[in-house]
Protein backbone atom coordinates (compact mmCIF):
# COMPACT_ATOMS: atom_id res chain seq x y z
CA UNK A 1 0.00 0.00 0.00
CA UNK A 2 1.05 3.73 -0.76
CA UNK A 3 0.56 6.37 1.73
CA UNK A 4 1.03 9.92 1.24
CA UNK A 5 0.53 12.54 3.56
CA UNK A 6 1.34 16.55 3.60
CA UNK A 7 4.03 16.26 0.81
CA UNK A 8 5.55 19.24 -0.50
CA UNK A 9 7.79 19.84 -2.85
CA UNK A 10 9.27 23.65 -4.15
CA UNK A 11 12.22 23.99 -7.13
CA UNK A 12 13.46 27.34 -6.61
CA UNK A 13 10.95 28.27 -4.33
CA UNK A 14 8.27 27.45 -6.61
CA UNK A 15 6.03 25.10 -5.40
CA UNK A 16 5.44 21.87 -7.53
CA UNK A 17 3.48 19.73 -4.91
CA UNK A 18 1.85 21.24 -1.83
CA UNK A 19 0.45 19.16 1.42
CA UNK A 20 -0.73 16.38 -0.86
CA UNK A 21 -2.65 13.68 0.29
CA UNK A 22 -2.61 10.16 -1.56
CA UNK A 23 -3.96 6.44 -0.70
CA UNK A 24 -2.83 3.53 -2.81
CA UNK A 25 -4.23 0.12 -2.48
CA UNK A 26 -2.68 -2.65 -2.98
CA UNK A 27 -2.89 -4.70 -5.90
CA UNK A 28 -5.36 -1.38 -7.18
CA UNK A 29 -4.63 0.84 -10.19
CA UNK A 30 -4.67 4.34 -9.42
CA UNK A 31 -4.82 6.96 -12.29
CA UNK A 32 -2.88 10.52 -11.32
CA UNK A 33 -4.52 12.66 -14.10
CA UNK A 34 -3.85 16.48 -14.27
CA UNK A 35 -2.77 19.34 -17.12
CA UNK A 36 0.46 20.20 -17.94
CA UNK A 37 2.81 20.87 -14.97
CA UNK A 38 0.08 19.93 -12.12
CA UNK A 39 2.71 17.80 -10.69
CA UNK A 40 1.91 14.78 -11.70
CA UNK A 41 5.52 13.44 -12.91
CA UNK A 42 7.26 15.42 -9.48
CA UNK A 43 4.81 12.79 -7.57
CA UNK A 44 5.83 9.63 -9.43
CA UNK A 45 9.71 11.09 -8.97
CA UNK A 46 8.95 11.45 -5.21
CA UNK A 47 7.34 8.07 -4.47
CA UNK A 48 9.87 5.99 -7.17
CA UNK A 49 12.84 8.04 -4.38
CA UNK A 50 14.52 9.82 -6.79
CA UNK A 51 13.50 13.04 -5.25
CA UNK A 52 13.61 14.03 -1.81
CA UNK A 53 10.56 15.56 -0.25
CA UNK A 54 10.85 18.63 1.22
CA UNK A 55 7.99 17.90 3.60
CA UNK A 56 5.98 15.29 4.48
CA UNK A 57 5.74 11.28 4.76
CA UNK A 58 5.71 8.93 2.23
CA UNK A 59 5.60 5.16 3.30
CA UNK A 60 5.59 2.23 1.05
CA UNK A 61 4.31 -1.15 2.31
CA UNK A 62 4.82 1.16 5.80
CA UNK A 63 8.53 1.86 4.87
CA UNK A 64 9.40 5.54 4.12
CA UNK A 65 10.90 5.55 0.45
CA UNK A 66 14.10 7.64 0.29
CA UNK A 67 17.51 5.81 0.01
CA UNK A 68 15.92 2.67 0.94
CA UNK A 69 17.33 0.11 -1.66
CA UNK A 70 15.64 -2.70 -0.84
CA UNK A 71 12.59 -1.05 -1.16
CA UNK A 72 13.13 0.63 -4.59
CA UNK A 73 13.82 -2.85 -6.03
CA UNK A 74 10.70 -3.72 -5.73
CA UNK A 75 9.50 -0.62 -7.49
CA UNK A 76 10.08 0.17 -11.25
CA UNK A 77 9.69 4.04 -12.73
CA UNK A 78 8.87 4.39 -16.51
CA UNK A 79 9.60 8.11 -16.69
CA UNK A 80 8.21 10.41 -19.51
CA UNK A 81 11.77 11.56 -19.87
CA UNK A 82 13.45 8.49 -20.99
CA UNK A 83 17.40 7.94 -21.01
CA UNK A 84 19.19 5.25 -22.64
CA UNK A 85 22.90 5.09 -22.46
CA UNK A 86 24.92 6.08 -25.98
CA UNK A 87 25.01 3.10 -28.34
CA UNK A 88 23.12 0.61 -26.07
CA UNK A 89 20.49 -2.02 -27.33
CA UNK A 90 17.66 -3.45 -25.25
CA UNK A 91 19.83 -6.85 -24.98
CA UNK A 92 22.08 -4.60 -23.71
CA UNK A 93 19.68 -3.19 -21.08
CA UNK A 94 18.39 -6.51 -20.41
CA UNK A 95 21.99 -7.80 -19.09
CA UNK A 96 22.89 -4.37 -17.60
CA UNK A 97 18.94 -5.04 -15.41
CA UNK A 98 19.73 -8.81 -14.85
CA UNK A 99 22.84 -6.94 -12.20
CA UNK A 100 20.68 -4.83 -10.58
CA UNK A 101 17.44 -6.03 -9.86
CA UNK A 102 16.86 -9.27 -7.60
CA UNK A 103 13.77 -9.72 -9.73
CA UNK A 104 14.68 -9.75 -13.10
CA UNK A 105 12.92 -12.53 -15.15
CA UNK A 106 15.00 -12.86 -18.52
CA UNK A 107 11.91 -15.34 -19.99
CA UNK A 108 9.55 -12.52 -19.62
CA UNK A 109 12.06 -9.85 -21.00
CA UNK A 110 12.15 -12.08 -24.04
CA UNK A 111 8.24 -13.36 -24.18
CA UNK A 112 7.81 -9.25 -24.13
CA UNK A 113 10.26 -8.15 -26.79
CA UNK A 114 8.59 -10.77 -28.93
CA UNK A 115 4.87 -9.81 -27.88
CA UNK A 116 5.95 -5.71 -28.91
CA UNK A 117 7.78 -7.31 -31.97
CA UNK A 118 11.17 -5.07 -30.78
CA UNK A 119 14.67 -5.46 -32.20
CA UNK A 120 16.64 -6.05 -29.27
CA UNK A 121 20.19 -5.42 -31.20
CA UNK A 122 19.44 -1.94 -32.23
CA UNK A 123 20.51 0.99 -30.67
CA UNK A 124 17.53 1.95 -28.40
CA UNK A 125 18.58 5.67 -29.00
CA UNK A 126 17.53 5.11 -32.58
CA UNK A 127 14.40 3.48 -31.77
CA UNK A 128 11.31 6.30 -32.38
CA UNK A 129 9.64 7.86 -29.36
CA UNK A 130 6.76 4.98 -29.36
CA UNK A 131 9.03 2.33 -29.41
CA UNK A 132 11.10 3.62 -26.95
CA UNK A 133 8.06 4.12 -24.63
CA UNK A 134 7.54 0.05 -25.60
CA UNK A 135 11.82 -0.44 -24.78
CA UNK A 136 11.33 0.83 -21.37
CA UNK A 137 7.76 -0.49 -20.60
CA UNK A 138 9.63 -3.90 -21.38
CA UNK A 139 12.50 -3.18 -18.77
CA UNK A 140 10.24 -1.79 -16.49
CA UNK A 141 7.80 -4.96 -16.37
CA UNK A 142 10.73 -7.68 -16.70
CA UNK A 143 12.18 -6.43 -13.61
CA UNK A 144 8.93 -8.10 -11.65
CA UNK A 145 7.84 -4.86 -9.36
CA UNK A 146 5.53 -4.67 -6.92
CA UNK A 147 5.04 -0.95 -7.13
CA UNK A 148 5.26 -0.11 -11.24
CA UNK A 149 4.73 3.89 -11.88
CA UNK A 150 3.93 4.91 -15.49
CA UNK A 151 4.64 8.26 -16.18
CA UNK A 152 2.10 8.90 -19.50
CA UNK A 153 2.53 5.66 -20.95
CA UNK A 154 0.62 5.56 -23.71
CA UNK A 155 1.31 8.92 -25.05
CA UNK A 156 2.37 8.48 -28.41
CA UNK A 157 1.55 4.95 -28.70
CA UNK A 158 -0.39 3.46 -31.44
CA UNK A 159 -3.92 1.91 -30.71
CA UNK A 160 -2.27 -1.89 -30.84
CA UNK A 161 0.24 -0.95 -28.57
CA UNK A 162 -1.76 1.01 -26.00
CA UNK A 163 -4.09 -1.80 -26.24
CA UNK A 164 -0.94 -4.24 -25.72
CA UNK A 165 0.11 -1.96 -22.63
CA UNK A 166 -3.19 -1.81 -20.73
CA UNK A 167 -3.39 -5.36 -21.34
CA UNK A 168 0.00 -6.86 -19.40
CA UNK A 169 -0.79 -4.35 -16.68
CA UNK A 170 -3.72 -5.37 -15.80
CA UNK A 171 -2.59 -9.19 -16.25
CA UNK A 172 0.35 -8.22 -13.64
CA UNK A 173 -2.45 -6.96 -11.37
CA UNK A 174 -4.81 -9.72 -11.08
CA UNK A 175 -1.82 -12.45 -11.40
CA UNK A 176 0.28 -10.88 -8.74
CA UNK A 177 -1.39 -7.96 -7.16
CA UNK A 178 1.05 -5.32 -8.75
CA UNK A 179 0.08 -1.73 -7.75
CA UNK A 180 0.29 0.56 -10.16
CA UNK A 181 0.24 4.52 -10.71
CA UNK A 182 -0.50 5.24 -13.60
CA UNK A 183 -0.52 9.39 -15.23
CA UNK A 184 -2.03 11.31 -17.99
CA UNK A 185 -3.32 14.57 -19.11
CA UNK A 186 -6.97 12.92 -20.30
CA UNK A 187 -9.63 11.08 -18.28
CA UNK A 188 -10.75 9.24 -21.04
CA UNK A 189 -7.26 7.38 -21.37
CA UNK A 190 -8.07 5.71 -17.89
CA UNK A 191 -11.56 4.28 -19.01
CA UNK A 192 -11.90 0.84 -17.98
CA UNK A 193 -8.43 0.71 -16.08
CA UNK A 194 -7.77 2.62 -13.04
CA UNK A 195 -9.81 1.55 -9.69
CA UNK A 196 -9.06 4.70 -8.57
CA UNK A 197 -8.69 8.36 -9.90
CA UNK A 198 -6.82 10.80 -8.63
CA UNK A 199 -7.42 14.66 -9.84
CA UNK A 200 -4.10 17.20 -9.59
CA UNK A 201 -4.41 20.91 -9.76
CA UNK A 202 -1.41 23.04 -9.21
CA UNK A 203 0.52 20.85 -7.00
CA UNK A 204 -2.34 19.89 -5.00
CA UNK A 205 -5.00 16.82 -4.84
CA UNK A 206 -8.17 18.62 -6.46
CA UNK A 207 -10.53 15.23 -6.28
CA UNK A 208 -9.91 11.63 -5.16
CA UNK A 209 -12.87 8.84 -5.86
CA UNK A 210 -12.76 5.38 -6.01
CA UNK A 211 -14.47 4.18 -9.14
CA UNK A 212 -16.22 1.40 -8.45
CA UNK A 213 -17.77 2.79 -5.43
CA UNK A 214 -18.89 5.80 -7.99
CA UNK A 215 -19.76 3.38 -10.76
CA UNK A 216 -22.71 1.20 -8.56
CA UNK A 217 -24.24 4.19 -7.34
CA UNK A 218 -24.74 5.98 -10.55
CA UNK A 219 -26.44 4.72 -13.87
CA UNK A 220 -27.63 5.38 -17.13
CA UNK A 221 -30.72 4.48 -18.41
CA UNK A 222 -32.14 4.10 -21.71
CA UNK A 223 -36.14 3.95 -20.87
CA UNK A 224 -39.59 4.30 -23.50
CA UNK A 225 -42.88 4.81 -22.27
CA UNK A 226 -44.11 5.72 -25.71
CA UNK A 227 -46.08 9.12 -26.32
CA UNK A 228 -46.84 9.70 -22.58
CA UNK A 229 -43.35 9.98 -21.76
CA UNK A 230 -41.78 9.33 -18.51
CA UNK A 231 -44.44 8.62 -15.75
CA UNK A 232 -44.47 10.34 -12.29
CA UNK A 233 -43.44 7.75 -10.11
CA UNK A 234 -40.09 7.30 -12.39
CA UNK A 235 -39.37 11.21 -12.14
CA UNK A 236 -40.43 11.72 -8.52
CA UNK A 237 -39.03 8.26 -6.64
CA UNK A 238 -35.56 8.31 -9.31
CA UNK A 239 -32.57 10.69 -8.05
CA UNK A 240 -32.16 11.60 -11.52
CA UNK A 241 -29.39 14.27 -12.00
CA UNK A 242 -29.69 14.46 -15.95
CA UNK A 243 -32.80 13.94 -18.56
CA UNK A 244 -32.69 14.08 -22.58
CA UNK A 245 -35.38 13.08 -25.04
CA UNK A 246 -34.75 11.79 -28.26
CA UNK A 247 -38.67 11.38 -29.66
CA UNK A 248 -40.24 9.18 -27.18
CA UNK A 249 -36.69 7.36 -25.86
CA UNK A 250 -35.67 9.36 -22.41
CA UNK A 251 -32.11 9.56 -21.81
CA UNK A 252 -31.98 9.71 -17.85
CA UNK A 253 -28.37 9.68 -15.74
CA UNK A 254 -29.59 8.22 -12.27
CA UNK A 255 -27.84 8.58 -9.00
CA UNK A 256 -29.08 5.27 -7.56
CA UNK A 257 -28.20 1.41 -7.35
CA UNK A 258 -29.32 -0.58 -10.38
CA UNK A 259 -32.05 -2.91 -8.34
CA UNK A 260 -33.28 0.02 -6.92
CA UNK A 261 -33.94 1.92 -10.36
CA UNK A 262 -34.70 -1.58 -12.51
CA UNK A 263 -37.88 -1.38 -9.34
CA UNK A 264 -39.23 1.62 -9.98
CA UNK A 265 -38.80 1.66 -14.12
CA UNK A 266 -40.14 -1.87 -13.94
CA UNK A 267 -43.25 -1.22 -12.07
CA UNK A 268 -44.64 1.35 -15.02
CA UNK A 269 -44.07 -1.41 -17.67
CA UNK A 270 -41.97 0.30 -20.20
CA UNK A 271 -42.05 -0.26 -23.75
CA UNK A 272 -38.11 -0.12 -23.72
CA UNK A 273 -35.73 -0.34 -20.46
CA UNK A 274 -31.83 -1.02 -20.62
CA UNK A 275 -28.99 0.32 -18.16
CA UNK A 276 -26.02 1.23 -19.84
CA UNK A 277 -22.86 1.72 -19.26
CA UNK A 278 -21.64 5.21 -17.97
CA UNK A 279 -18.45 6.35 -19.22
CA UNK A 280 -15.51 7.61 -17.10
CA UNK A 281 -16.34 11.19 -18.29
CA UNK A 282 -20.03 11.25 -17.60
CA UNK A 283 -19.56 10.09 -14.41
CA UNK A 284 -17.10 12.75 -13.35
CA UNK A 285 -19.40 15.46 -15.44
CA UNK A 286 -22.69 14.21 -13.66
CA UNK A 287 -21.33 13.20 -10.04
CA UNK A 288 -19.76 17.17 -10.04
CA UNK A 289 -22.55 18.72 -11.81
CA UNK A 290 -20.55 19.58 -14.55
CA UNK A 291 -19.12 23.19 -13.40
CA UNK A 292 -15.99 21.62 -12.21
CA UNK A 293 -13.22 23.75 -14.25
CA UNK A 294 -10.66 21.31 -13.54
CA UNK A 295 -12.55 18.78 -14.90
CA UNK A 296 -13.11 20.25 -17.91
CA UNK A 297 -9.49 20.62 -18.85
CA UNK A 298 -8.58 16.94 -18.48
CA UNK A 299 -11.81 16.39 -20.53
CA UNK A 300 -10.60 18.27 -23.73
N1 LIG B 1 13.59 19.93 -11.84
C1 LIG B 1 12.76 20.95 -11.84
N2 LIG B 1 13.21 22.22 -11.71
C2 LIG B 1 12.39 23.28 -11.70
N3 LIG B 1 11.04 23.17 -11.81
C3 LIG B 1 10.52 21.94 -11.94
C4 LIG B 1 11.34 20.78 -11.97
N4 LIG B 1 10.53 19.69 -12.10
C5 LIG B 1 9.27 20.17 -12.16
N5 LIG B 1 9.27 21.51 -12.06
C6 LIG B 1 8.07 22.37 -12.06
O1 LIG B 1 7.11 21.79 -11.18
C7 LIG B 1 5.80 21.87 -11.75
C8 LIG B 1 5.22 20.48 -11.84
O2 LIG B 1 5.93 19.79 -12.85
P1 LIG B 1 5.62 18.27 -13.23
O3 LIG B 1 6.63 17.87 -14.26
O4 LIG B 1 5.52 17.47 -12.01
O5 LIG B 1 4.16 18.41 -13.89
P2 LIG B 1 3.35 17.36 -14.76
O6 LIG B 1 1.96 17.33 -14.21
O7 LIG B 1 4.06 16.06 -14.83
O8 LIG B 1 3.35 18.07 -16.17
P3 LIG B 1 3.34 17.45 -17.66
O9 LIG B 1 1.98 16.86 -17.84
O10 LIG B 1 3.55 18.66 -18.51
O11 LIG B 1 4.44 16.46 -17.75
C9 LIG B 1 5.94 22.56 -13.09
O12 LIG B 1 5.63 23.92 -12.94
C10 LIG B 1 7.41 22.39 -13.44
O13 LIG B 1 7.88 23.48 -14.21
Amino acid sequence: MIYVQNLSKAFDGFPALTDLDLCVQKGSIYGLIGTNGAGKTTILRLLAGVLIPDRGKILIDETPVFDNEELKQRISLVSDDLYFPAGTSLFDMGKFYQDIYIGWNQKKFETLIALFGLDDKKTIRSFSKGIKKQAAFTLALSTSPDYLFLDEPIDGLDPVARKLVWKLIVDEVAEKQMTVLVSSHNLSEMEGICDSIGIISKGRMHLEKELDAMKSKMNKVQVSFGTSGCPDSVLQNLHILHQESKGSVELLIIHEKAARIREVIEAEQPLLFDLLPLTLEEIFIYELGGEDDEIKKILL
